[in-house]
């Protein structure tokens, strides 16, 4: 399984070229057209109004391009971003370094913020609401309180689970976005972009077939046209064609909807095993050796998208469209391209 196309594992060497295809500013960044007039509003206003941001949270499925928006939010606005992420803020004294290092307006960007330790989650609301942080300093007889106060400032958060942050955390945020899942042609255009910036040409009639098998992800499409290029350099095409990219698709095992093994994994664990369902998420996790945590993150929000998994109160069930996609590709060649 080490080929995987969706394993976290191997994201850590395209951190760099990630780097490198992401847009900087609001007009180059490609789809989520409401979420982007919406932010241009409230960018535009806290420019006129010579004041801080609202905060923002930045919710969605990995690779839709919340990091890449923080770092936008704040080139458009022209300040300074910080960046940090849940876990890395361990003590509420770790937090009040980074805060009381930020100038007035300057972003500070907080990734996976679901993870924040509870104790500094405390200490975050009174800085988000009233710019001020209320600190215990020494131990024992010596503590005492101080309050440190803050220059005003933009708390971006990012999340794939917007459900488990608390109540008081999530309504401190003014600005709620949340990133959907891209159409077909916004992925086509961020293939060609992407294309371009790698130098390397590719037919139309590839571009769109990266863009179907991407899951709705930009980060997925990058990757897959990372490796079909491979294919194709090494075929000396001068251009990408559909062949070479029905071919390098069918060797990373992504189907024609973009699904890997992991995912028929999943879905014929639940009809087969499970009779369809309810079955408790766990339960599949155990079965197919996969940390429930991913299953959650990555691979059930697009099989829910798509229409094949249903969330109930009882468990995951198999949808009737579900039966029928799985039990056709178990009966021909599982990974068969229409080639
Ligand atoms: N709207 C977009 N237009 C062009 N490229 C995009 C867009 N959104 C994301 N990308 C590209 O997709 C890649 C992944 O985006 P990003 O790292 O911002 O996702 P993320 O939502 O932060 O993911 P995670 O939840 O895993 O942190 C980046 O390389 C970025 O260049
Ligand atoms: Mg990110």
């Amino acid at each position: 399984m080490d080929d995987r196309i969706l394993d976290d594992a191997q994201m850590n060497d395209e951190e760099n070229a990630e780097m490198s295809l992401r847009p900087e500013l609001l007009d180059q960044y490609i789809g989520q057209d409401t979420l982007k007039d919406n932010l241009k509003i409230f960018i535009e206003a806290a420019r006129i109004r010579e004041e801080a941001l609202d905060h923002v949270i930045l919710h969605g499925p990995p690779g839709l391009g919340k990091t890449t928006l923080s770092n936008i939010i704040a080139s458009e606005l022209g300040v300074n971003i910080r960046t940090t992420s849940g876990p890395a803020i361990e003590r509420a004294g770790d937090l009040a370094a980074i805060l009381s290092s930020l100038d007035a307006g300057d972003v500070l960007f907080i990734d996976e913020i679901h993870r924040l330790p509870r104790a500094v989650e405390e200490v975050l609301y009174s800085a988000m609401e009233d710019f001020f942080l209320d600190v215990v300093i020494g131990k024992g007889e010596e503590a005492r309180n101080i309050r440190i106060d803050l220059p005003p400032f933009t708390l971006v958060g990012a999340t794939t689970r917007f459900g488990s942050l608390s109540a008081p955390l999530r309504d401190r945020f003014g600005v709620q976005l949340r990133l959907e899942y891209y159409d077909v042609d916004s992925l086509i255009t961020i293939v060609n972009r992407t294309a371009e910036i790698f130098e390397v040409a590719i037919d139309p009639d590839s571009a769109l077939e990266l863009a179907k098998r991407s899951r709705g992800t930009p980060r997925i499409a990058n990757r897959l046209l990372r490796r079909v290029r491979d294919f194709s350099i090494v075929k000396q095409e001068a251009s990408i064609t559909l062949g070479t990219t029905h071919h390098a698709l069918k060797v990373l095992e992504v189907d024609g909807l973009g699904l890997d093994p992991v995912d028929h994994r999943i879905m014929t664990t639940i009809i087969e095993t499970y009779g369809g369902g309810p079955v408790g998420l766990e339960t599949v996790a155990v079965s197919i050796g996969e940390e429930v945590v991913t299953l959650l993150d990555v691979y059930e929000p697009y099989l829910i998208q798509q229409g094949f998994l249903e969330r109930t109160p009882r468990g995951r069930k198999a949808t009737a469209k579900s039966l029928d996609y799985f039990k056709s590709h178990r009966e021909i060649d599982i990974f068969r391209n229409e080639e």
